[in-house]
């Protein structure tokens, strides 16, 4: 899984400088092939051309009767060879090679990595023509798609059986391929076939049965279009109308599924009253601990209840950078824990990629474990080690709890601790686009910033779970976001 995080991206760049260097060689190779091909072929024309023209005279000459025989046997083999002496075999292994020992994205990769997009699509509600233009609200950051990179997402999106962002994928590419010049090979039919399929499956049959009658004047015999026009029509006469699927979603926010409620509070289209945010207070905690003499920590109030706190400059520069450094080579893709037997599985609702560091193994880690128990009067012993969690594009973590619920049986058996009391988590990048922390139900979003670090109890002192503190993390939308997390457990 090379698209969950950013750091993998960088050697797939490593690889494509290699491949690059090798279409070059080839190419070098082959233009040379041509060129001593087409010489050898004006030679041989013009020698042609001289004995033809009187071919008695020609081969009463004993040389030319020499050179003749020479050219079809040893200039002709040699030519032969050039033809096809396979120099391309040299390509071939050289490729094979680099299969074996670069890193190369897999199809699951592709698959990944268009999702990711597809959801950047929805959180943020980019409209596909900006997305191609490699716009992201606003912001140009990369360079356009063309119509057959359109064409490639709706293809995934079809694969993935996904029709809603097949016609949107598949749309573009149509208009792209209006408009581009140097036309691609996506044929325009191909595109429409995808379209007219999806536009059906999402409902629409009129619509489908004008794109298959557009697509049946390009390719008036496509069998499958003709079959079904057929079908459509029928369809059509037998009343199966449209679905209306523009469902009004006006009303209190709090009615709204969860889902819409965690896009919006990603989006920033909704944050908490300005009533709730004007009690929150900011003050300086000075303890008696070594840090907080040096440097007493700035508390500032997220929210109030269930409170949440931020404290600002918690972690400096060089601890971040030693802590990525330490993370990065163990970085894996992370789980999740399958609430019903307890085991750990990876799954499309956490994509980033995480790694573990302990108190032992570098006094960075020491420290930061220190201010942990500074900032929340809670004992470390009894904490997960530290967690360094790189999200890459569209990297995310759906609306969950940190706590176990009493039906998870399994949860922190491994560990043979309670429950977690309470969670923090430092921010070690800043993040240009996305990537906020959010709680749906308290419209409250955590923007990241480096350095920052965040804390909440997730339990009531009862020893309840607080349900108050679900929540998320949105998809990164621009750059790559760095964080470290640990969570307080309950001593069993
Ligand atoms: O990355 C975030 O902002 C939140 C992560 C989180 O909730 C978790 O790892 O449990
Ligand atoms: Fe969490």
């Amino acid at each position: 899984e090379l698209y969950t995080a950013l750091a993998d991206l960088e050697e797939l760049l490593h690889t494509e400088s290699l491949l690059i260097g090798t279409l070059q060689r080839y190419i070098a190779q082959q233009e040379h092939r041509l060129a001593v091909a087409k010489r050898r072929l004006v030679e041989f024309q013009k020698e042609y051309e001289i004995a033809t023209d009187d071919v008695t005279k020609y081969l009463s000459n004993p040389i030319n009767a020499y050179l003749l025989v020479k050219r079809l046997t040893t200039d002709w083999k040699n030519t032969e060879a050039l033809m096809t002496d396979d120099l391309s075999q040299e390509v071939a292994q050289n490729l094979t090679e680099y299969r074996k020992y670069l890193k190369f994205p897999t199809d699951e990769d592709l698959t990944g990595a268009a999702t990711a997009l597809m959801r950047l699509q929805d959180t943020y509600k980019i409209d596909t023509a900006s997305l191609a233009r490699g716009e992201l609200n606003g912001v140009q950051y990369s360079s356009q798609l063309s119509a057959a990179d359109c064409f490639e997402l709706g293809r995934q999106s079809y694969n993935n059986q996904d029709f809603y962002h097949t016609v949107l994928w598949m749309t573009e590419a149509l208009d792209r391929h209006e408009r581009e010049t140097n036309q691609t090979d996506t044929e325009r039919w191909e595109i429409l076939e995808y379209l007219a399929y999806s536009t059906y499956m999402q409902g629409n049959v009129r619509n489908a049965l004008k794109i298959t009658d557009e697509l049946l004047e390009i390719v008036p015999n496509h069998q499958r279009a003709l079959g079904n026009k057929v079908y459509y029509e029928s369809a059509i006469k037998k009343g199966v109308e449209e679905s209306d699927t523009n469902e009004d979603t006006e009303g209190l926010h709090d009615e709204l599924p969860e889902r819409e409620l965690y896009e919006m509070v990603c989006r920033n289209a909704i944050s908490p009253s300005p009533k709730k945010l004007a009690k929150l207070k900011c003050r300086y905690v000075h303890k008696n601990r070594p840090f907080l003499r040096l440097a007493p920590l700035k508390e500032e109030e997220a929210y109030d209840w269930p409170r949440i706190v931020l404290y600002r400059q918690a972690m400096y520069d060089n601890e971040i950078e030693t802590i990525k450094r330490m993370a990065q080579p163990r970085l894996k893709r992370a789980t999740v824990q399958n609430y019903k037997t307890g085991e750990l599985e990876t799954a499309n609702y956490r994509i980033s990629k995480s790694a573990w560091l302990k108190e032992e193994e570098d006094p960075v880690v020491a420290a930061v474990s220190q201010r942990v128990e500074d900032m929340t009067s809670l004992t470390t012993s009894t904490a997960e080690e530290l967690q360094v969690v790189n999200y890459g594009i569209g990297g995310h973590y759906e609306p969950h709890f940190d706590f176990a619920r009493r039906e998870e049986k399994n949860a922190f058996k491994s560990l043979g601790t309670g429950n977690r009391i309470a969670t923090v988590l430092f921010y070690m990048s800043d993040v240009p686009q996305g990537g906020a922390t959010v709680f749906p139900s308290l419209h409250l979003a955590l923007w990241p910033e480096k350095g920052t670090a965040a804390f909440w109890h997730n339990l009531h002192s009862s020893g309840e779970g607080d349900y108050d503190t679900r929540h998320a993390a949105c998809p990164v939308l621009a750059g790559s976001k760095w964080g470290l997390y640990t969570f307080l457990l309950n001593v069993r």
